[in-house]
């Protein structure tokens, strides 16, 4: 059994992480001491998924509140780490809850932060078995075939998981067959880190190509689609993993329940509709290269978003530690 420890934690005054660029090859962890070597480590998805990057914007700002003593300096940091990325809207949450703080001192800052990612293994554990429950009485056949995208997953998480904590809570009660995991193109969150948490956990699993997943549907292997989510408007539009959208697509075709699972953290209550979501475009050499090999001419133009928005009418439910969201 590998380290349960969390994905991402505070460890003698510095921010660790389980380094999830050298998984599934090697599980280590990397020690973050300033807030410029957490902003690369986020660029670099060592640390990746919605949850998880609340508790980097908010361990991050209490790393920049110890290192400076001009508040102006704490906030610069703050803004820097905010803007790393920018669709999940749960990292420039996680800086401004512990940003608000700073009045009172860096301990302080670095309390809320660790209050943070208390609260997110417990609220992902509340959402998952809400939306584990509702997806029992929507989907009657017994034990339940499920398909995810991207990896939601305790890596994405502070710990738990979200789509995959509805698995934990599925497998536990004995109403689960199998996981199809996406590999999630281009850089393989289904393959690395979905397949690897579900063999650690004992899960059966297939992982399938992207382009196989509306096939998968046509020939009756799934019973559900349960993905995580990075921002989510109030109207219940959702962004997430690019391919999200084709594959509610391609479940409302086949009359498939989809099921969307997060914190509360990641509505975005400024958010009316997902059309303003602003989606990270990565570089192209992860498209038209494969493990530093060219896989298309050189030159090629790319379209390389990291994430789409599925409307809200393709969802079934967007379930959180609240219960399914009333758009
Ligand atoms: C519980 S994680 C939900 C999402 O953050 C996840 O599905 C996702 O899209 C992650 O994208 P990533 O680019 O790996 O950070």
């Amino acid at each position: 059994m590998e380290d349960v420890r969390r994905t991402i934690d505070w460890v003698n005054g510095a921010v660790e992480i389980i380094d999830q660029v050298a998984l599934p090859g090697e599980y280590r962890t990397l020690r973050l001491t300033t807030v410029d070597e957490l902003i690369d480590a986020i660029r670099r998805l060592a640390v990746r998924g919605a949850p998880a990057l609340g508790g980097a914007g908010a361990l991050g700002t209490a790393l920049a509140a110890f290192a400076h003593d001009d508040p102006a300096a704490v906030r610069g940091d703050a803004e820097r780490l905010a803007a790393a990325r920018p669709t999940a809207v749960n990292l420039s949450w996680g800086v401004s809850r512990a940003l608000a703080r700073l009045g009172d001192g860096a301990d302080a800052v670095l309390a809320e932060a660790l209050a943070l990612l208390d609260e997110d293994e417990r609220l992902n554990h509340e959402a998952s078995a809400r939306a584990a429950e509702l997806i029992l009485e929507k989907c009657p056949r017994r034990p339940l075939r499920l398909l995810t995208h991207c990896n939601a997953g305790r890596l994405a998480t502070v710990g738990w998981g979200t789509a995959l904590g509805v698995v934990w809570h599925l497998q536990a009660a004995g109403h689960l067959e199998y996981v199809l995991a996406d590999e999630t193109r281009p850089l393989l969150q289904g393959a690395r880190l979905t397949a690897w948490e579900l063999a650690e956990a004992g899960v059966p699993y297939q992982v399938l190509p992207d382009a196989a997943a509306a096939a998968a549907m046509a020939r009756g292997m799934v019973d559900c689609v349960v993905v995580g989510a990075d921002r989510i408007a109030v109207n219940g539009d959702v962004a997430n993993k690019i391919g999200t959208y084709g594959l509610a697509i391609a479940a409302a075709r086949h009359e498939l329940p989809f099921v969307v699972v997060a914190p509360s953290s990641t509505v975005d209550p400024d958010l009316t509709s997902g059309e303003s979501i602003v989606i990270e475009e990565r570089a192209p050499e992860e498209i038209a290269t494969i493990s530093g090999i060219p896989v298309a001419p050189p030159g090629t133009n790319v379209f390389n978003p990291a994430f789409d928005v599925t409307p809200a009418e393709l969802i079934t439910a967007v379930v959180t530690e609240k219960g399914p969201m009333a758009p």
